[in-house]
């Protein structure tokens, strides 16, 4: 379990961190959203104990992290995998890791195979390793000391498309198994497939938590019609919220109360339907309006 009260960090004037609150729990996956600059890094910094509060704090099953006797048992965690020791090679850095933890050194070889890398990438120097295979290691010493709970910072960078749907694999398995995950991205499309929970972040204020199927519900409805435009003008005299989808209008109602102000205007449909994803990503633009986020979605 992850418990995250009030935290906040200011840096000078400016406030990084404003006063979040959530909880992970075991068997979970929460996707830790929001663009670059929003506040994630720092959040998960403090969690790890790595960047003091300015307020409030974290525990991680029951303790915050530095009062942890054996931290890498508990929690394994991935912050920035660019930051290895360049001139060890893969082994070597999980040997080194496996001593600090007192984990046995015949586990690294397995650890290593667990995240797809063999026996070449294992005795080759980490400054030769692609930014996805130092993800990949990152996650080996995440997994080493056969933690409960995972924070991973945008462990998706570097990965290609088939590494992406590895580690989702990996992760709702270690979920499935009773485990905690809190998981960054900037991309929505990146955690909405392995989250069970979202919270989103904008300017260092959480905008949105939940359930990723209640935020998907409330992502409001999808309606199409052949006359956009007269639909459209439906939709603004009955006074809805309107934006436009890749598909057709999103409109912040339920469907019934769009259809209705369809047909009070005399305009056929050729859709109607919960918006789902679409209605997330623009729900997720919306909330995080204020920080530059056009790419978030991507
Ligand atoms: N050491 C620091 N000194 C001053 N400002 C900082 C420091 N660390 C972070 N910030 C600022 O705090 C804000 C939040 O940064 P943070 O790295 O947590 O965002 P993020 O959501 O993780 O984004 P990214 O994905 O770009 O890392 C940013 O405005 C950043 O410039």
């Amino acid at each position: 379990m992850i418990a995250v009260e009030h935290l906040t960090r200011r840096y000078g004037r400016h406030t990084a961190v404003d006063d979040v609150s959530f909880h992970c729990a075991p068997g979970t996956v929460t996707g830790f959203l929001g663009p670059n600059g929003a506040g994630k890094s720092t959040t998960m910094r403090m969690i790890c104990g790595l960047t003091p509060p300015s307020a409030g704090g974290a525990t991680i099953d029951g303790l915050p992290y530095r009062r942890l006797p054996s931290p890498g048992r508990v929690v394994g965690v991935l912050l920035d995998a660019s930051a290895q020791h360049a001139g060890r090679t893969g082994r070597e850095s999980l040997a080194v890791a496996a001593a600090t933890m007192g984990v046995d050194r015949h586990a690294v070889l397995p650890a290593l195979r667990r995240v797809g890398l063999d026996a070449t990438a294992a005795r080759r120097r980490v400054r030769a390793y692609s930014l996805g295979m130092r993800q990949r290691l990152g996650l080996a010493q995440a997994l080493l000391g056969d933690p409960r709970v995972l924070i991973l910072d945008e462990p998706a960078n570097g990965l290609d498309p088939e590494g992406i749907f590895w580690m989702r694999g990996l992760l709702r398995d270690f979920a499935d198994r009773g485990g905690t995950v809190l998981l960054s991205s900037h991309l929505l499309r990146e955690v909405e497939a392995v989250a069970d929970r979202l919270l989103v972040i904008g300017g260092g204020r959480l905008v949105a938590q939940g359930d990723k199927d209640e935020l998907l519900a409330g992502g409001g409805t999808l309606v199409r019609a052949r006359d956009t435009a007269a639909l459209r003008g439906a939709l603004d005299s009955a006074g809805l919220t309107v934006a436009d989808g890749t598909d057709g209008l999103l409109v912040r109602a339920p469907a019934e109360v769009v259809g209705r102000a369809a047909v009070d205007a005399g305009v056929v449909l050729t859709e109607l339907r919960p918006a789902g994803s679409a209605g997330l990503e623009q729900l997720f633009l919306t909330l995080t309006a204020d920080t530059p986020t056009r790419e978030a979605v991507r």
